[in-house]
């Protein structure tokens, strides 16, 4: 068996430990990024939800943002829930102001689309690359993902909106995977980076 994939989860603020705690499940190395230096080190990285526009502040605080940058365009696989899915998203409908994202997949998002936190709530969700059962989705104050460029590929729809794309090696569910105890998302996401790893290294 090959070594483990060492995959982070981007460490400013939301919820990290849950994402830790699913990627140890799904067999990956999992690790808390705070810095340059230990983005530098991971095979792949978990954007947890939270809240976008802290994140967003935070990465250009903490100097990660062009990093973060510069690692997505290399082709590192990355995984955004909710204020990951928005921090992955090429243009933000409704930007706080200041606010400033990743990129890397062709869509525009609109933040709270779902409505406001009590307004959450949960629907099986038909994920494609998912094998067998509906994933669990948890929705909390989530985006919708409004268009999406012809590179981008849809993998879910919840109520006619699309809430789940990948682009290469970028994935985002406006959903929480994390919380569910089901890890089969995470587990196609460690896939995702075993396969580049792979590639990588011929
Ligand atoms: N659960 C979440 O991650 C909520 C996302 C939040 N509404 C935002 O705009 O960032």
């Amino acid at each position: 068996m090959t070594e483990a994939p060492v995959i982070g989860v981007l460490a400013l603020q939301g919820d990290v430990r849950e994402h830790l705690i699913a990627l140890a499940a799904a067999d990956a190395v999992a690790r808390p990024v705070r810095r340059p230096e230990e983005l530098a080190e991971v095979d792949g990285l978990v954007l947890p939800g939270g809240e976008s526009t802290t994140i967003s502040k935070l990465a250009v605080l903490f100097g990660l943002m062009e990093p973060l940058r510069a690692r997505v365009r290399d082709g590192m696989p990355v995984y955004g829930t909710c204020a990951g899915m928005i921090m992955l998203a090429d243009k933000i409908l409704d930007p706080r102001s200041g606010q400033e994202t990743i990129g890397g997949i062709d869509m525009i998002v609109r933040r709270n689309a779902f409505g406001r936190q009590n307004e959450s709530f949960e629907a099986a969700v038909d994920l494609k690359g998912v094998v067998g059962d509906p994933v669990e989705g948890v929705f909390i104050r989530a985006p919708w993902v409004e268009s999406v460029g012809a590179g981008a590929e849809v993998l879910a729809e919840h109520a006619g909106h699309v809430v789940a794309v990948r682009q290469g090696n970028a994935l985002a569910t406006s959903f929480h995977p994390e919380l569910t105890g089901d890890h089969r998302v995470h587990g196609l996401f460690v896939e995702m980076v075993r396969a580049w790893r792979t590639a990588e290294s011929l």
